[in-house]
């Protein structure tokens, strides 16, 4: 589903090359839950961001379900993106001004899904992730946990078949996060792809595949048996 061959990031200053990727090659199957591991500056949201089609910046070659994203007109990456990934962040990134089931709705709003068939995505949403009670509250409303479940919500409504999480539980109690990767194992066991940047062992107990990634290389790449 996803190949990338070769891939190098990196930025110049006056006197020399700061690599932060070097020489990635990785390929990632349809159903696979594959967890990024390594030290804080490795690279890791780098390569989630390039793999979303968050960053064009690099260099290499990139095929997603046999398209070279690389070669692709912005227009048409950006289209690409809206409609196979969803993206889950460290900090939630809802809007505050939204209620729960408007953050929810707003992906779909991009979407041109009609108004009934949005009610009932959101509706199908908040019941899933026990929120239906706390529909009209406000992010600020919400505990962390509740924000990052309203926060998957709004990343999996336009059914995306990849979902990448950047540091997902990392603001979490345990708790919390292990509710959080219980829903990622539940929609992995549907199909979907996930691929997530951690620093908690336990997390990367969920998936599938381990890549440790040091100094912007994958220095190992590990099937997990469960
Ligand atoms: N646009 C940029 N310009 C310059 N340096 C950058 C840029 N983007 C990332 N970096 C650097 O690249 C390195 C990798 O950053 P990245 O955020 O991918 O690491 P990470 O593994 O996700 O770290 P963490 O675990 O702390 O989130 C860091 O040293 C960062 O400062």
């Amino acid at each position: 589903m996803i190949k990338l061959s070769n891939i190098d990031k990196y930025v110049d200053s006056k006197f020399q090359r700061v690599f932060i990727l070097k020489g990635i090659d990785l390929e990632i199957e349809q159903g696979e839950f594959v967890t990024l591991m390594g030290p804080s500056g490795a690279g890791k949201s780098t390569l989630l961001n390039i793999i979303g089609l968050l960053d064009d910046d690099y260099v290499g070659d990139y095929e997603f379900e046999g398209e070279m994203v690389n070669k692709m007109k912005e227009k048409q990456r950006h289209a690409l993106h809206k409609k196979e990934f969803g993206n889950i962040f460290q900090a939630y990134h809802l809007i505050d001004e939204l209620t729960v089931y408007e953050n929810i709705e707003t992906p779909l709003l991009y979407r041109s899904v009609s108004s009934s068939e949005r009610k009932s995505i959101v509706a199908e949403l908040l019941d899933r992730f026990n929120m239906v009670a706390k529909k009209d509250l406000f992010p600020a409303q919400l505990s962390g946990g509740q924000q990052q479940l309203v926060g998957i919500a709004r990343a999996i409504a336009g059914k995306p078949r990849v979902l990448l999480a950047d540091e997902p539980t990392g603001n979490l109690h345990s708790n919390q996060a292990k509710q959080i990767m219980e829903v990622f194992a539940e929609l992995n066991r549907e199909g979907t792809t996930i691929i997530q940047a951690t620093h908690a062992e336990e997390n990367a107990a969920y998936g599938n595949r381990l890549l440790e990634i040091v100094d912007g290389k994958i220095e190992e790449d590990k099937i997990l048996i469960k």
